[in-house]
């Protein structure tokens, strides 16, 4: 689609919607597809960037009295829950956080101690980096969210906490930036998979150039930081959309901070450009184009977001070494614990080996992964115990004299089978053991 103004500049949009257009509309057309794919595990984002009164809140959220009005949010809602319900195969579980960015810093909206509180007074969120340079946002709270009617509820106690102040622009005007995010783990039965994507539905704060506001005073700080947030927003854009440019300056801004991933990270990201048609607002309509237009060109690479569930992975590791000692034991036809008794090991022998000054000694102790430790650890504790200074020669002797031969093997498998499965059985051990040191 097209949007061009006779005398001005020319913009090419994938959809162009009109004033008549309804939410219901806008929300299959931009909404269910992003939603479809954070159901298959890609993390997704949309976002409203437009003049004061253009309608962003009015797209994102919705109109508050007919309830044809619900925006992006409570129709994504409705339509993950409805999607849940009819996949049989899978088990979702949904969490939601809100948050808030005003003059740069972020509030929680979902702090049920402070409904309808003042803004400063609502839990401060702050950003922190790990040593991979993730983003992650202290003090941001996640709820979890059963159904339909309890994900509203959040959105509602949210919304009521949002900031809302005067200027001469609008006479209800969101001087903030709101970021409300659908966390969704799901899990396919008897997998031990899990897919984690998350969706980013984003109302920015108005576009418009400080002057065109009038503000004065608290006004002219909040439109100050809502244009250095959104230019750093600007800068990012322009950054993402230069080939071969090294740094994004993500961390110009918290805005950038958060929405990191979904601007030239692993997210779908869609922008909806809402502008003013009327003449006054010509100007801020062409930048808003203008804005739309660099998002455009900016080309993300996603991934289905899957992982292995450690707990279920432990459980699913344990019954593999519980079926493989069983057929360990009917292969050897002894059945086996996991500890060494003393007549398991010729100790005498393994003293006689070690003592052995001839190269080609050999020691004879079966295919049995615990003996082989045990010689390991009885020729560890020999060499650390006894400095190389006092070896002592010892007479050779040969080993056949020394040693009987080991049994026939008189099992129906060989004895690399058996071997085989003994290392996998010490493999699995080792397994777990990662496992749980990495959750202990
Ligand atoms: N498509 C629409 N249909 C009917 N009313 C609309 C539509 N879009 C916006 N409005 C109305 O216009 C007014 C301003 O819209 P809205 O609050 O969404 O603007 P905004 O871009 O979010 O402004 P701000 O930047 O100040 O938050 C609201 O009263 C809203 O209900």
């Amino acid at each position: 689609m097209f949007m061009s103004c006779p005398c001005g500049p020319f913009f090419r949009f994938e959809k162009v919607f009109d004033q008549s257009t309804k939410q219901d509309e806008i929300f299959d057309n931009v909404a269910k597809p992003v939603a479809d794919n954070v159901l298959q595990g890609y993390n997704g984002t949309i976002f409203a960037y437009g003049q004061t009164g253009s309608g962003k809140t009015f797209t994102i959220t919705g109109g508050a009295e007919r309830y044809v009005d619900r925006g992006i949010i409570p129709r994504t809602l409705s339509y993950l829950f409805e999607q849940f319900e009819k996949d049989g195969d899978r088990t979702y579980t949904l969490h939601i956080s809100y948050l808030e960015i005003y003059n740069e810093n972020g509030y929680d909206l979902l702090d049920p101690k402070h409904e309808a509180a003042k803004l400063e007074d609502l839990p401060k969120v702050s950003l922190m980096e790990d040593s991979d340079q993730n983003i992650h946002l202290k003090n941001l709270s996640v709820h979890q969210a059963a159904s339909e009617e309890e994900a509203l509820n959040l959105l509602f106690l949210g919304d009521t906490n949002r900031m809302i102040a005067e200027t001469p622009m609008n006479q209800a005007s969101t001087r903030s930036h709101c970021v409300f995010t659908i966390h969704m783990t799901s899990r396919g039965t008897g997998s031990a998979t899990i897919r984690r994507s998350k969706l980013h539905l984003v109302d920015l704060a108005g576009s418009e150039r400080v002057s065109k506001t009038g503000a004065t005073g608290v006004l002219l700080t909040e439109a100050k930081y809502i244009n250095l947030s959104l230019h750093c927003l600007e800068q990012v854009i322009i950054a993402l959309s230069e080939k071969n440019r090294q740094h994004i300056p993500y961390r110009n801004s918290m805005m950038t901070s958060v929405l990191r991933d979904s601007l030239g990270g692993n997210c779908m990201t869609t922008m909806i450009a809402t502008c003013s048609v009327e003449k006054r607002n010509v100007d801020e309509s062409i930048s808003t184009c203008r804005f739309a237009q660099r998002v455009a060109m900016i080309k993300n690479e996603v991934m289905v977001n899957e992982e292995l569930d450690p707990k279920l992975m432990i459980q699913k590791l344990k019954r593999e070494i519980q079926q493989l000692k069983e057929e360990l034991a009917m292969t050897t036809g002894e059945q086996r614990t996991d500890d060494l008794s003393d007549e398991d090991l010729d100790k005498e022998a393994v003293a006689a080996y070690i003592a052995d000054s001839d190269p080609e000694a050999i020691l004879s102790i079966g295919a049995d992964m615990r003996k082989i430790q045990a010689c390991f650890a009885i020729l560890k504790k020999h060499i650390l115990e006894k400095p190389p200074s006092s070896h002592r020669e010892t007479p050779r002797r040969s080993p056949v004299q020394e040693y009987s031969a080991p049994p026939p093997d008189t099992s129906p498998y060989s004895n690399t089978e058996n071997n085989r499965l003994k290392e996998l059985v010490q493999q699995r051990d080792n397994e777990i053991s990662i496992f749980d040191f990495s959750f202990s």
